[in-house]
């Protein structure tokens, strides 16, 4: 399978404490790909890491073949796209200049017509148009969310990398969310999430990745849930419950076990 990223021997410490340790991990191209593990097993150190946003790691991340500290800032924007799992805006920005700042790479700080035009074209894609001229910080948490996924669609990357894209999301847009991701893979373009909910990744993704031990194990078998695996890594007992074609996995505690 072809890698949009690839991960070799990365190992990462904050000061004394080791978060990641060899992890050796291929993210397919055109695949919709999610990272499953526990709070503060390190998957938003890993992707801090494969994103550039963290420096100080052992090893390579590469980028479609290319190590990721050889592209330029450019290049980075075209190839990848990044939604952090926290950000915080200082200025009381509207929806549209958040938006224009997913152009930053391109447009410097001067934004074109074709840009504006990208603006609203996003913001009916993702149904927000309503919010344009609000301030992003008076949003709600899910509609800085939207806004935020939008600013990423704004960038037009090839490789969108989201750090647990429904956070804050309700049931509806959690699954237009999961929903659109899986159109832009449909689309050609590459998608790798960190998400909470083995449900809804189950539901939409391709393939499986778990946090384990400081290091990223693939799934053995993308096909059908791993109970046995979901178990080792969250301490806790699931149930797979098919419907139709849709799986509906549950963690039950010490239950059905
Ligand atoms: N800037 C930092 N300095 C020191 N330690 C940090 C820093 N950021 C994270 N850590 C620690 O690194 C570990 C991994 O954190 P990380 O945020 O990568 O976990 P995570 O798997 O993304 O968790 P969650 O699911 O809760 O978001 C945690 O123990 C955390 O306390």
């Amino acid at each position: 399978m072809e890698l949009a990223i690839e991960i070799k021997q990365l190992n990462f410490s904050y000061g004394k404490q080791t978060i990641l340790e060899n992890v050796n991990a291929g993210f397919g191209t055109r695949r919709f790909s999610v990272l499953l593990g526990t709070n503060g097993s390190g998957k938003s150190t890993l992707f801090k890491s494969i994103t550039g946003i963290l420096s100080g790691y052992k090893g390579v991340v590469e980028v479609k073949g290319c190590p990721i500290d050889q592209l330029t800032y450019k290049q980075k924007a075209r190839q990848i796209g990044f939604l952090p799992q926290f950000y915080q805006t200082v200025f009381p920005f509207t929806v549209e200049d958040m938006l224009l700042t997913g152009r930053a790479a391109f447009s410097g700080f001067a934004p074109t017509e074709k840009d504006r035009v990208m603006v609203a074209e996003v913001l009916a894609e993702l149904g927000l148009e309503g919010l344009r001229k609000k301030r992003f910080p008076q949003l709600s948490g899910g509609e800085q969310q939207m806004v935020m996924i939008g600013r990423l669609l704004m960038q037009h990357p090839e490789i969108i990398i989201l750090d647990e894209p429904t956070n804050h999301l309700d049931v509806y847009y959690q699954h237009f969310l999961m929903n659109k991701l899986k159109a832009f893979v449909a689309d050609g373009r590459t998608v790798i999430a960190i998400m909470h909910n083995p449900t809804l990744a189950y539901q939409f993704a391709d393939d499986f990745f778990f946090m384990l031990n400081k290091t990223v194990v693939p799934a053995a078998n993308a096909a059908v849930p791993e109970l046995d695996m979901l178990k080792a890594v969250y301490n806790t007992n699931f149930l797979h419950i098919p419907h139709d074609d849709l799986p509906i996995v549950l963690p039950v505690g010490d239950r059905y076990c």
